[in-house]
């Protein structure tokens, strides 16, 4: 076993984002964390993550307790996260190396890797500009190039394709298969629920802080059901779109 969250709670001044969460993660699943806006996705991958302390309840990682960060812990997980707050003043090229250092890279696989990650994502990370110039997909690229550059076997992607142009969109689907296909374990936010079904072997819907579903399409799939009526019938249905004033 990977993961083990056990009874986790995060509460936030009175509102509890998260409550009872309980789940297991086996090495090799791609699971997809679904929910709605407000859900509590960012939050579970904030608190797995170490980001975040829980209120209540325990979280295991490959047997060490998250929230003492053990350096065991950083080396076998890639984070991307949902916000791109990386180093606004440094080059994007800058940036990895610092990252890459971190990770205790040697200078010549850390160069190889900047440069072949650069070539998949199709981003120059050379060029002479500072992250704060970046565009948003050109962040997001950049922090998922921080978040692969140590090989990790454990990944934690917030909301991965939010902001990629069609292009790098299918790339990053594409680069995830291989990812998937080789056994990295991985854990992804997305509200692309047409791409959750087609990458991930099990889906974690979170409603209001609680799990609401979790399984394999398989298991949770009524019939001819796609993930997205799935999503509809467990969560909630649309509103009409319609404003009084307009
Ligand atoms: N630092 C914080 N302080 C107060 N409330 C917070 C904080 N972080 C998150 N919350 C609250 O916790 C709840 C869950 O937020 P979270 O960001 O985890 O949702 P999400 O499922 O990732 O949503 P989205 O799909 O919109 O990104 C929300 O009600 C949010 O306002």
């Amino acid at each position: 076993m990977v993961i083990n969250v056990e009874s986790l709670g995060r509460r936030f001044g009175d509102v509890w984002a998260l409550k009872e969460i309980n789940f297991q993660v086996q090495a090799g699943e791609f699971i997809g964390i679904l929910g709605r806006n407000g859900a509590g996705k960012t939050t579970l991958v904030r608190l797995l993550t170490g980001q975040l302390s829980p209120s209540e309840g325990s979280m295991d990682i490959c047997k060490h307790r998250v929230e003492s960060r053990p350096t065991a812990l950083r080396r076998i997980m890639g984070v991307m996260p949902d916000t791109t707050a990386l180093f606004d003043g440094l080059t994007g090229e800058q940036y990895l190396h610092f990252v890459g250092r971190i990770h205790g890279l040697q200078e010549e696989v850390l160069q190889n890797r900047i440069r072949e990650l650069g070539e998949l994502l199709e981003i120059d990370f050379l060029q002479p500009l500072p992250i704060v110039d970046f565009s948003f997909g050109m962040k997001k690229k950049t922090a998922l190039s921080a978040a692969l550059l140590h090989a990790p076997s454990l990944l934690f992607l917030d909301e991965p394709f939010e902001g990629l142009d069609p292009v790098s969109s299918d790339t990053l689907r594409s680069l995830l298969e291989s990812l998937r296909d080789h056994g990295t374990t991985i854990l992804m936010t997305s509200h692309l629920l047409g791409l959750a079904e087609r990458l991930c072997s099990r889906f974690i819907i979170i409603n209001q802080g609680r799990i609401e579903a979790d399984g394999s399409a398989e298991s949770l799939l009524r019939g001819n059901e796609t993930l997205e009526s799935l999503f509809l019938r467990t969560v909630g249905k649309a509103k009409a779109g319609a404003l009084t004033w307009m």
